[in-house]
């Protein structure tokens, strides 16, 4: 293993005895005493394979469940997988479960001399870093007070300044950035950035896209215990929005096409792009989409072309009609009608979208068909919701370097 490569997993998987009964339970526990393995097992991470260098970041995401958790305590040694090996190379600095390693009836500050000590940290060491700790976890005179007296941001705090202060070869930390305070949370995250432009090496999991998108540069979406996607974070955080967005969304009735072609008016052919056929056309933020739509008249009159673009759980984001723009599409032989709709500098924001294609009477009352076609964004923006807004700030000051904690 390269003294750069910190992790590698290959094959990795946990089962966990089948256990729905007390009775099951102490059956398991019997053969497990006897040397056997249990007799069902329920898989909960399957077959992951991972590589983490040096100085890179990883954001885990995933559902709840999904073995985010699982797969972390397999990396720290706090689990022995089922299956498959992992190596870790370098100091290790994970913040697991709230409050795991720290003895509930010790105060702060023996908790941190215990911690330091396991570091491997002489008394010297200790003493100087003491204050440093005490300063970055910021719990007044609750450091002189059992642990077990403490509030869970508290121990947060503890387990967090513990790590800061003994700048760790690789970071692990499951979700604890949802505990602490808004405050802490900013300290934490500014440490880290600074940790990570310091050469730091991260595997983070988070339910919020938001951090994991502001830390990682990577990520890996884990669902139901196996790697559902890898690779560079808005990709992936994406993907896995735009999973959620469809599982939420109606579906839409399958078009049922000898019924729509006894319709007056029904779709023909969509091209997006130039492009026929029901691959989603991927389209960078800011770019543009050129939607054809051919219609079929059953008598020949001219139809209305409504085009309406929805994000993929359903929510109406635009809609246009050619009447609107006091156009109509043009004869295309043999009864059809053909029209195509530019949108420019495409303001939606990275996520998947569907456009949708219907064609309505020559009065723009009736609606007669509806052809759906997936469009997916791409971009780097982390701005929440469905565009982008033109905008500009006033009366504001560029952010402060981030300062020495
Ligand atoms: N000791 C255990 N015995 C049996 N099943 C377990 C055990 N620990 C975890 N599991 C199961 O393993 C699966 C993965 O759990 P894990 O905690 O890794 O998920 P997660 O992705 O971290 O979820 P969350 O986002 O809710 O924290 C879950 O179905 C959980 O019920």
């Amino acid at each position: 293993m390269s003294a750069d490569l910190l992790v590698e997993a290959r094959g990795l998987g946990k089962d966990y005895p089948h256990v729905f009964r007390r009775a099951d339970r102490f059956r398991a526990l019997l053969r497990l005493l006897a040397g056997r393995t249990p007799a069902a097992v329920t898989p909960v991470l399957r077959d992951v394979n991972l590589r983490v260098v040096r100085g890179q970041s990883l954001g885990l995401i995933g559902e709840n469940g999904a073995g985010k958790s699982t797969l972390l305590k397999l990396l720290t040694g706090v689990l022995t997988p089922s299956h498959g090996d992992v190596t870790v190379n370098g100091r290790v600095g994970a913040l697991l479960e709230l409050g795991a390693g720290f003895h509930p009836e010790y105060s702060g500050r023996d908790n941190i001399a215990m911690s330091a000590a396991l570091q491997g940290f002489d008394r010297e060491e200790l003493a100087a870093k003491l204050p440093e700790i005490v300063a970055f976890a910021d719990i007044g005179r609750y450091i002189d007070e059992p642990v077990k007296h403490y509030s869970s941001g508290m121990v947060v705090r503890l387990g967090f300044a513990i790590i800061a202060a003994t700048r760790p070869d690789l970071l692990i930390t499951d979700e604890v950035l949802a505990v602490g305070d808004e405050s802490f949370q900013k300290k934490c995250i500014r440490w880290i950035e600074d940790y990570l432009d310091g050469g730091g090496t991260l595997i983070l999991v988070s339910h919020s896209m938001y951090h994991i998108q502001k830390l990682c540069r990577q990520a890996l979406w884990l669902h139901q215990g196996q790697v559902r996607a890898s690779g560079e974070v808005f990709d992936v955080t994406q993907a896995y929005l735009a999973h959620h967005e469809r599982k939420t969304a109606e579906t839409v009735p399958e078009r049922d096409v000898e019924a729509v072609r006894r319709l007056e008016f029904h779709v023909r052919q969509v091209r997006m792009n130039g492009h026929e056929g029901e691959q989603p056309q991927v389209v960078e933020q800011g770019g543009s989409l050129c939607v054809e739509a051919t219609i079929a008249s059953r008598d020949g009159r001219v139809p209305v072309v409504h085009v309406g673009i929805v994000r993929a759980d359903g929510t109406p984001v635009y809609g246009i009609s050619s009447d609107m723009d006091g156009v109509q599409p043009a004869p295309a032989g043999e009864g059809d009608y053909r029209i195509r709709l530019h949108l420019t500098d495409l303001a939606l924001l990275p996520g998947s979208y569907s456009v949708r294609v219907h064609p309505m009477d020559t009065e723009g009352m009736r609606l007669f068909d509806t052809v759906e076609r997936a469009v997916t964004i791409k971009g780097r923006s982390r701005e929440a919701g469905l565009v982008r807004l033109a905008h500009v700030w006033e009366h504001a000051a560029p952010l402060p370097a981030t300062p020495a904690e």
